[in-house]
């Protein structure tokens, strides 16, 4: 037996071929190249599919089989004259299936062909796979649709031992609404759980692996700060705390960067260094903007801006994101499929996301202020302020959701409200007067200037 406990058995036609089939399926043919990493996230994929299967095989030993196909194509292709190549019995039935893996790989693993002349291995045994030796060529970042597909593959697959680690640096308000949004698949409303699967959005609807990024489990969740002072809602949700930027950069596939705006520039100077092809890395700072991110971190680094809103802890956030120069649709389908228990996520072209930020993720204080301003209006009129309060959560708690749902437009459900010469149009005209509409407009304005001028600070920050 060998160290996984899978015993030593001769490859039949029928599990090569189908070993075969699961690698041209996965459409890893241009993806093999070479770094190990990744390497063994290919392998374990095609090890969990053999698995289904009924054929249980290690991942070393997917990896040594691999190995001798691979040195049988070599020798078939240095030598076509000679007779077919002993280490693979019944080679003919592969060789045309292994051409065409092959001859569309990585055109880095060209540099490994000469060490599979040395390729030593017994017939159609398993192998020592730990004696192997795999060309390593240099790692380069993938650059073609067909490795950035893999990489989506990899990172959405939820019963990957590796399943998609998220950080967060910034232990704040945001950063806890996102986390618990993330997280609220455990037991939440829209929990879709690990087996459902969605349409994510288009381009990635021709994979043939998608699926929603599983339940996040808390485990898979680490937060920074400096201080402790904010850690321990965090712990409570399970999640793994550090004072170390740099811990939660190295240990995460997706990091959201959730300081204030002026201190964006100095984290990710702090942790450019670690950021690797790896890396989604999402910026929530208002008014930061893709250009100053990307600036300050790794050439080609997948960088999004996000803006979230805090309602995003009960579900019913409103989330607009921009992707970066780097940023894939995949990219940002991983990060929609990631958020989308946190409430409505939309994509759109960044010069939205300081008008998102007026609009709702400081609109959101500005419907609080309504709230506070009704409920003190019923204690003018003599309601106890606890009622008064509750009652007010609930009007526009009710209020918005039928705003939601109904699809119509505000002004149609406010007639709707409004009896001639009733109550509503009294009150509506004193707002009015109070130039309620105009105060409101103004506020989106105003926010919105201001993340603007936050960008150009963090900007100026950054070149410091
Ligand atoms: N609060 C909100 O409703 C929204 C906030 N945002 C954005 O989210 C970001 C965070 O905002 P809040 O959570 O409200 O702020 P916050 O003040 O509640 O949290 C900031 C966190 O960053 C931590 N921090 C400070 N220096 C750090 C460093 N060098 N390394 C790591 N962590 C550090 C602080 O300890 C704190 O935990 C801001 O950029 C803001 O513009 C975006 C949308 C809505
Ligand atoms: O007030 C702020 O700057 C942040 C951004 C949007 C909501 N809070």
């Amino acid at each position: 037996m060998d160290d996984s406990g899978i015993k030593k058995q001769n490859w039949d036609v029928k599990e090569t071929e189908l070993f075969l089939e699961i690698l041209k399926e996965l459409d890893m043919k241009k993806c093999l190249d070479g770094r190990k990493v990744r390497n063994n996230k290919l392998f374990k994929v095609a090890h969990r599919r053999m698995t289904a299967a009924g054929y249980h095989r290690s991942v070393d030993q997917l990896k040594f089989r691999w190995k001798l196909l691979k040195s049988a194509y070599y020798k078939c292709k240095r030598e076509p004259d000679s007779p077919a190549p002993t280490k693979i019995q019944g080679w003919w039935r592969y060789e045309k299936t292994m051409i065409a893996i092959m001859e569309s790989r990585h055109p880095l693993v060209g540099a490994g062909v000469n060490s599979d002349r040395n390729d030593e291995a017994t017939e159609d045994s398993d192998g020592d796979a730990s004696m192997l030796h795999w060309p390593q060529p240099q790692p380069q970042p993938c650059s073609d649709n067909t490795t950035q597909n893999l990489d989506l593959i990899i990172k959405m697959d939820p019963e990957m031992d590796s399943q998609l680690k998220i950080g967060f640096i910034g232990a704040g308000n945001m950063a806890f609404g996102i986390a618990k949004g993330i997280l609220s698949g455990e037991s939440g409303k829209k929990n879709l759980g690990n087996t459902g699967r969605e349409v994510l959005s288009e381009g990635v609807k021709d994979l043939t692996v998608v699926s929603t990024v599983g339940n996040v489990l808390p485990v898979n969740v680490k937060v920074s700060a400096p201080s402790s002072r904010n850690l321990g809602r965090f712990q409570e949700l399970g999640i793994a705390v550090t004072h170390s930027n740099v811990e939660v950069v190295c240990g995460s596939d997706v990091v959201f960067v959730a300081v204030k705006p002026h201190l964006v520039p100095l984290v990710l100077n702090e942790i450019s260094q670690h950021i690797t092809d790896r890396h989604i890395i999402v910026s929530v700072a208002a008014g930061v903007t893709l250009a100053t991110v990307e600036e300050l971190l790794p050439e080609n680094t997948v960088a999004i801006r996000l803006m979230p809103n805090l309602p995003c802890m009960v579900q019913e956030g409103a989330l607009l994101f921009a992707r970066g120069t780097h940023a894939k649709q995949e990219d940002g389908a991983l990060l929609r499929s990631l958020l989308h228990r946190c409430g409505l996520v939309e994509e759109g072209p960044e010069a939205w996301i300081d008008i998102h930020t007026g609009l709702s993720g400081s609109g959101v204080a500005f419907v609080y202020l309504f709230a506070e301003a009704l409920a003190e209006g019923a204690v003018k009129m003599g309601m106890p302020s606890a009622l008064a309060h509750s009652i007010a959560s609930q009007t526009v708690l009710g209020a918005g959701r039928l705003l939601r749902d109904s699809g119509k437009h505000p002004a149609q459900l406010r007639s709707e409200v409004c009896t001639p010469g009733g109550t509503t149009i009294y009150g509506l005209h004193t707002l009015e007067q109070g130039g309620v509409r105009a105060a409101t407009m103004s506020a989106v304005e105003s926010a919105t200037e201001r993340a603007r001028e936050l960008g150009r600070k963090s900007a100026a920050g950054g070149r410091k």
